[in-house]
């Protein structure tokens, strides 16, 4: 709702009053109309203030609403309104003026800023656009190339920098709402004509084709299928192109476009899962709303490879006092210099002080004896990593967590190293670590509710979105890649290329193919991996050769790592690269041959395969162990593994997740197509769908957010 005052006898003030972002819901649209007709039926009112209740202007068009049917007065009239009084109307914009809320400031005639305020049309990452004259009101203000900018983006700008674009007048340190009345006290009865941006005309550079082109290059090299950002420049061309009204029609026409398709359901979806995230539970009880993190002031990093390298920069630059420890000398200094040098061009992107002070670097383990954290980061090897443990419990203070960054190793295990396996939790960061925003918290048995709220918290302080698993192989992020990954070499086996499977997956919206990005993170990392796990077994030819334990198993990868491809590092993977540590894949006609002579070898046929196969077998065979993590527990729910595919493993956040997109494709049509690959390939048992899924498809394929009524209950109800 909205609440009407007077102050200094003449200004009426009108504050939002929807917490905790004072969204534009219908009743706070009810109240601005209501309450702008009593303001300018009061004669004693000479101007109007419009304000936000606790320090936030306004956080855009209540997202909340989209889903159900529009109620309450729409937001278009409700800005005209506004803009046509007769009276001066300043917007007070403290806290955040984004979407629909700096549509409702752009209305006004003036706009003061406070100088912590921050200001834009996000609308894109919501899979729309600016759909309250946004499209056609910042064009008129602030020119073509800054508002396409801003538009196609997304990205919030600071006061200062919307001072500097033409979007606020005023800027102060002050409190916002007083220089405002102050402000509307000053402008009282000037003339209003040069103060409607909707009657401006809308400048017109010499070079508008161009602009527009390459605007249009940009989003589509950027959006990856996504379809918002294209349609942003296409509204903004009609401000350019057609009067106000008519481009006001045209705004309307692509808004409907983007609202009913199914990217901006996906990417609204997507907004409140990861929110949702944050409210975490495991499977023996913690909860974040009852868990108390523990407090942290000092942290470790054992292991000082790539991965120990970004978390002791992201420990730093969140604050954290570091100790950071490499046994070896050498790799020590390496490390030093390495971790100097993402400090320093952190700190020059960033605009923040340098943290070098921060970390203090140590070749001895002794070191984090008064840590209040640690975070294991040396490789991924169970016996290696035992021993730290059993290193680490004995030197660590009383209450330390003990943390490892293993991506996929039994927690458990690593707990029984210690003498108070409670305080042992998973960290997996994802590579780079200081870059990259998941964080997977993973929960033992034993895990104490405290150590897992303590992790999660870090990883918030960390920049990161910490998403709380439960212990299995591979967690969740690496348990569904299996399957995937399985099926990728599967379809080369029967006749695909890897650049005919990435290309499938990069049209889907993937920034890379499945192929590619085993190359990049080295074909080596899964090859130890499948030999600690006895997979790997000498050369043989015929079917014994691709089974394992009375399933299917390829084992192309294992042939490519006998062969040192181990992918970019080496120029040679899936692919062939100009250089050791080249970036651009090709494809590699040694592969192509490679791939026939194995087929022959192994009595197989190529046959020719099809985008919706490659696209159905690796999904949905994905898809389908995710339903599987759901079921044991290991996930609390599809938001948890949606976030981490999107933020880790680069699925298109504009198809939601795996979890969204399977419900959104059906959850029956998904058993159907996985039962029809089963029956050819009844030696892959990842085909074979779970029973939660059934269950979900046979239940009428419910909404997702009703999956957890199912999914909290699964004993009684399979
Ligand atoms: C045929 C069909 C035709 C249809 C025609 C219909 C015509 C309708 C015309 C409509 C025109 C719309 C025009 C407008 O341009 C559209 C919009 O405005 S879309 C919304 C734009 N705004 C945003 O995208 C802002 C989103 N929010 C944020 O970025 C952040 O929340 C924040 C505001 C920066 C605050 O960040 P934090 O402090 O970190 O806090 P959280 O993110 O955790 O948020 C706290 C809490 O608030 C909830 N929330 C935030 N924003 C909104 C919102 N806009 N609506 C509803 N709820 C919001 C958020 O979910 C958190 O709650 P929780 O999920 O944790 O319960």
């Amino acid at each position: 709702m909205a609440l009407y005052s007077r102050v200094s006898g003449s200004v009426g003030m009108i504050t939002l009053q929807n917490p905790p972002v004072n969204a534009l819901s219908a009743a706070v649209r009810q109240g601005i109309v209501d309450m702008m007709h009593r303001a300018l039926s009061e004669p004693e009112v000479k101007s109007v203030v419009i304000c936000g209740q606790n320090g936030k202007f306004c956080g855009g068009a209540d997202i909340r609403e989209f889903g159900a049917k529009m109620t309450g007065p729409p937001l278009v009239p409700m800005v005209h309104l506004i803009e046509a009084a007769s009276k001066p109307v300043v917007a007070a914009i403290e806290g955040i003026a984004l979407g629909g809320g700096l549509e409702l400031a752009l209305s006004c005639h003036y706009r003061i800023a406070h100088s912590k305020a921050t200001l834009g049309f996000p609308e894109v990452a919501l899979g729309l656009l600016p759909g309250a004259g946004g499209t056609q009101r910042l064009p008129r203000l602030i020119g073509v190339p800054a508002a396409l900018d801003l538009i196609t983006t997304g990205r919030h700008v600071t006061a200062a920098e919307a001072r500097q674009l033409g979007i606020v007048d005023e800027v102060t340190d002050l409190n916002a709402v007083d220089a405002a009345v102050k402000f509307a006290q000053s402008v009282t009865g000037k003339s209003l004509d040069a103060r409607r941006i909707s009657t401006y005309p809308c400048p017109r550079p010499p070079d508008l084709d161009a602009i527009f082109e390459r605007a249009m290059q940009q989003v589509r090299r950027s959006a990856r299928g996504a379809i918002a950002p294209g349609t942003c420049v296409q509204a903004v061309h009609a401000a350019v192109t057609l009067p106000y009204a008519k481009g006001m029609e045209r705004e309307r026409e692509l808004f409907s476009l983007l609202f009913t398709s199914g990217q901006a359901r996906a990417l609204q979806y997507y907004f409140f899962a990861q929110r949702a995230v944050s409210r975490w539970s495991t499977a023996n009880g913690a909860r974040w709303d009852t868990s108390k993190p523990r407090p942290v002031r000092k942290a470790a990093v054992i292991g000082l490879g790539t991965m120990g390298r970004g978390i002791t920069v992201s420990l730093a630059q969140a604050g954290f006092s570091v100790v950071a420890v490499e046994t070896q000398e050498q790799q020590l200094s390496e490390a030093k210099q390495a971790v100097s040098g993402m400090l320093e061009r952190g700190a020059k992107r960033r605009g923040v002080p340098l943290a070098h002070d921060k970390i203090k670097y140590s070749c001895s383990v002794q070191a984090v004896a008064d840590v209040d954290l640690v975070i294991e980061a040396v490789f991924e090897d169970m016996a290696l990593k035992k021993t730290v443990f059993q290193q680490l419990s004995a030197i660590c203070k009383p209450g330390a967590l003990l943390c490892t960054n293993t991506s996929g190793l039994d927690i458990d295990e690593l707990a029984s190293q210690t003498q108070s396996p409670e305080l042992v939790v998973g960290m997996h960061f994802f590579a780079p670590a200081h870059v990259m925003q998941l964080l997977e918290v993973v929960y033992g048995p034993r895990s104490s509710p405290e150590v897992v709220a303590t992790a999660m918290q870090m990883g918030k302080k960390m920049g990161k979105v910490s998403v709380a698993v439960g212990n299995c192989r591979g967690f969740v992020g690496n348990r569904m890649l299996k399957p995937y990954l399985e099926q990728a070499f599967f379809l080369l086996e029967e006749g695909a290329t890897p650049e005919q499977v990435d290309q499938v997956l990069e049209e889907f919206g993937f920034a890379m193919g499945v192929f590619k990005v085993s190359d990049l993170s080295g074909l080596d990392v899964g090859w130890k991996v499948r030999k600690s796990d006895g997979l790997v077994s000498p050369a043989s030819t015929g079917t014994s050769a691709r089974i394992r334990g009375g399933s299917r198993y390829s084992p192309l990868g294992d042939l490519l790592c006998e062969r040192g491809r181990f992918g970019q590092k080496t120029g040679r993977g899936w692919f062939q690269y100009d250089k050791p540590g080249g970036r651009v894949a090709k494809p590699d006609p040694w592969l192509h041959g490679f791939l026939e002579e194995y087929r022959a070898q192994h009595g197989l046929v190529a046959r020719r395969i099809d985008h919706q196969e490659v696209l159905e077998r690796c999904l949905y065979a994905l898809i389908n162990e995710g339903f599987q993590i759901l079921q044991d527990g290991i996930a609390a729910g599809p938001e948890d593994i949606d976030v981490i595919y999107v933020l880790g493993y680069g699925w298109p956040r504009h198809r939601g997740g795996p979890m969204f997109y399977a419900g959104q494709v059906g959850l029956d049509k998904v058993v159907e197509r996985l039962e029809h690959y089963q029956q050819i390939h009844p030696d892959v048992p990842g085909l074979q769908p779970c029973s939660l899924l059934r269950k979900l498809a046979a239940s009428g394929n419910p909404a997702i957010h009703k999956w957890r009524e199912v999914i909290q209950k699964p004993r009684s109800q399979l």
